[in-house]
């Protein structure tokens, strides 16, 4: 195969680029305009995906991973690029998705795309990591595209504390005694202790000789201070807990420079939501207080709103604030932290998102601001309801630039403008990228 040139990096990660007869060959490991010497690994109709023989020219920004499982792990699909060079990629995989949608509207809205902004650690970043256990009780990450274990001893982009725990726990008869039992291990830093849970997911129901091995191994770890089962049968069950009273919950205290320095403090249930890199959040929330701009007599409407991330800190600022959330224990932690903030001019409801918006435009309810975090998959359905329950603002949070697009092409159908768009690196190391985006109704 002659030689290849990069033209780009695409969502997922892969360097794009085409063969003389014009077909598309995704690469991984590679970056834009570097020449690659290529075997196809899959030729499919479209397209073909390709595997580096050799890079012929290098992009100055090309560094060697650092990570030892990177060649077969496949979770760090830009490892091999500097970090400046990370944030370059990603502003133009979420330019280029507004730009090729084929909306003309959006591909003026590429120009408000602001410079992203990085992550305060590119490494050891994450709070929380799920590790896969296979029939031999073999713990690690699913191979790039297979189901098969590349076992780690180490995750960089993991925090410390959790890196420690992993080392310790292979000393542990009991742990790989549980891994028998075991399909996965989420690995969950309690950010303002710094100890660690460990949530193993079990393929049967969990037995008192399980729970007598939990508690060992709990005894034996200083920094672990729970254990808990859970399986696709039985709910999370705690087998170990050094402090009973506040074990369930996880905490953090922030102090938003929007809010003057005021101290925030949020708890969250250990299989609640959350997002992983907690300090590059903390930005996300100011980014989110700058542009819903709230003024005390407001109000506000917060839809997925978890365990009140974005909810607390504005409710902080607006007259009222209404959360909807379909996981209850985020809503009984939202509920939580409204109290713990001195809070008493929220209401958060466990509803379906869509059920929700029904029925407060039956009751002819609007709000002057309304925040949407949706999952990866977006919510384009919810456009037209969100038409009418919006009346100045509308902060649309995405952390996938494809369906944001489709997103944004159903909410201007619907008569929305957008004014910012504020990409945030969430997810150093990965192609992965979160968005946080201004929109205003048309005036009418
Ligand atoms: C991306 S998270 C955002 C949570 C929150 N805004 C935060 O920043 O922590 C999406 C949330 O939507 C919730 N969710 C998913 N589908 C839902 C639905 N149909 N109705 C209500 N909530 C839903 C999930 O439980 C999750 O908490």
């Amino acid at each position: 195969m002659p030689l290849l040139t990069i033209e780009k990096v695409i969502n997922g990660g892969y360097g794009l680029t085409k063969t003389d007869e014009g077909k598309i060959v995704l690469i991984p490991g590679t970056l834009p305009g570097e020449e690659i010497q290529t075997t196809i690994h899959q030729d499919k109709k479209g397209y073909a995906t390709g595997k580096i023989k050799k890079i012929v020219t290098a992009h100055d920004g090309r560094i060697t991973p650092p990570c030892p499982y990177i060649r077969n792990c496949g979770g760090c699909n830009l490892q091999h690029a500097t970090a400046e060079l990370q944030l370059e990629i990603k502003e133009a995989i979420v330019k280029e998705s507004l730009t090729r949608s084929g909306k003309p509207e959006l591909a003026k809205a590429s120009a408000l795309i602001q410079a992203p902004i990085a992550s305060p650690q590119d490494f050891f970043y994450r709070q929380r990591i799920r590790l896969h256990i296979d029939e031999y009780g073999r713990m690690g990450f699913r191979q790039h595209q297979s189901h098969d274990i590349i076992a780690i001893k180490k995750c960089l982009l993991a925090s410390p504390q959790i890196n420690e725990v992993l080392t310790a726990l292979e000393e542990h008869e009991e742990h790989g005694e549980i891994c028998q039992l075991a399909s996965q291990l989420e690995l969950i830093l309690n950010p303002a202790t710094e100890q660690v849970q460990l949530v193993y997911l079990l393929k049967r129901k969990s037995r008192p000789a399980d729970t007598n091995r939990a508690k060992r191994l709990g005894e034996k770890i200083a920094s672990v201070d729970c254990i808990y089962f859970i399986g696709e049968n039985f709910p999370l069950q705690s087998a170990y807990c050094k402090t009973p009273e506040e074990g369930k919950v996880l905490s953090l205290d922030y102090k938003p420079q929007a809010l003057a320095g005021k101290k925030i403090s949020m708890q969250w249930e250990v299989n609640g939501f959350c997002q992983v890199n907690i300090k590059q959040n903390v930005q996300m929330i100011e980014t989110v207080l700058a542009f819903a701009d709230i003024r005390d007599e407001e109000s506000v409407l917060d839809l997925f709103c978890g365990m009140g991330n974005f909810s607390i800190p504005l409710a902080c600022q607006a007259k009222a604030v209404t959360g909807f959330e379909g996981q209850g224990s985020a809503i009984r932690s939202a509920k939580k932290n409204a109290l713990n903030n001195g809070l008493d001019n929220c209401s958060f409801y466990q509803k379906p998102v869509h059920k929700a918006c029904a029925e407060l435009i039956a009751d002819k309810r609007v709000y002057d601001c309304v925040i949407i975090d949706p999952p990866r998959q977006g919510a384009p359905e919810l456009a037209g309801q969100l038409a009418k329950l919006c009346q100045k603002r509308l902060i649309y949070i995405s952390c996938d630039p494809a369906t944001l697009t489709r997103d944004l092409a159903e909410l201007s159908k619907q008569g929305f403008q957008i004014k910012k768009i504020q990409p945030i690196d969430m997810f150093p190391q990965t192609y992965h990228i979160e968005n946080v985006v201004l929109l205003e109704p048309c005036p009418q």
